[in-house]
């Protein structure tokens, strides 16, 4: 069964653009989980812009749903947080600070040795790594090698081709994953998926782990509603039939 992760960082850039409370980032947080999440994702970034350190460690203390942060380890203030709080999983992502969101994996094999440090760091702590990384057979290859538990295909480049042509789209994501499982890899994705496209993606990776889905979900719960929107998420990854139970 693939979890969907609610990625909740654009409630936080809601709140934070009034300066007050509202909406509450970790009431969205537990909602969120009552309507049907499997889990919950947020992105705090070195400045801010929208998760705060603080909402990592409420949510934390709050939600029973798996919890995955995700982050640049390359910041020490990351991977202080990370090692306080002991989320179930934390996502390497590689972004630099001025980058408007996240915008490509790592590179696997020029950073294999800092990796494999930085992902023993974590797993000693019993944390789940998982490692972003671009739909690219020998960067997974090569994110086996550090140690980490999973890898997330980032899906932004299926999600641009996929209008035009799902099928080319997908193929290099069918290919990556399926190196990722030969090679014993957990499977994760996200960046970009959405009503859309998301059904098309389970229905060609149907052994994905779990797929963290935010912008669009939250953009859609803007019309549809949040308990609305992630029971039809849900619907997608569970195939037309099934109807789902909230977690
Ligand atoms: C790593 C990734 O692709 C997303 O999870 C990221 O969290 C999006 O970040 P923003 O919400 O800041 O665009
Ligand atoms: N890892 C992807 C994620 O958490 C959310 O990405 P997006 O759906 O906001 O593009």
């Amino acid at each position: 069964m693939t979890k969907l992760s609610v990625n909740i960082n654009k409630i936080a850039v809601l709140r934070n653009s009034r300066g007050g409370n509202n909406p509450d980032v970790l009431a969205a947080a537990i909602d969120s989980q009552r309507f049907g999440a499997q889990g919950i994702t947020v992105h705090p970034r070195p400045d801010e812009r929208h998760i705060r350190y603080s909402d990592v460690r409420e949510i934390r203390r709050n939600i029973q749903v798996e919890f995955n942060v995700e982050g640049n380890c390359q910041e020490q203030k990351f991977v202080d947080l990370v090692l306080e709080v002991q989320p179930h999983q934390v996502t390497l992502v590689p972004d630099s600070a001025g980058q408007i969101t996240s915008n490509h994996g790592w590179d696997t094999i020029k950073n294999q040795d800092y990796l494999k440090e930085i992902v023993a760091v974590f797993k000693q702590k019993g944390i789940r790594v998982s490692l972003f990384v671009d739909p690219v057979e020998e960067m997974v290859a090569a994110a086996a090698t550090t140690g980490a538990d999973r890898v997330e295909l980032y899906t932004e480049a299926y999600a641009s081709g996929f209008m035009e042509n799902r099928t080319k789209a997908i193929a290099p994501y069918i290919a990556a994953a399926e190196k990722a499982r030969s090679l014993g890899l957990g499977l994760n994705a996200g960046h970009d998926l959405d009503l859309s496209n998301l059904k098309f993606f389970k229905d060609n990776i149907p052994y994905l782990d779990e797929v963290s889905i935010g912008h669009a979900l939250i953009c859609d719960a803007l019309y549809l509603g949040l308990e609305n929107t992630i029971q039809m998420y849900r619907r997608r990854l569970a195939g037309p039939a099934a109807i789902v139970n909230p977690a």
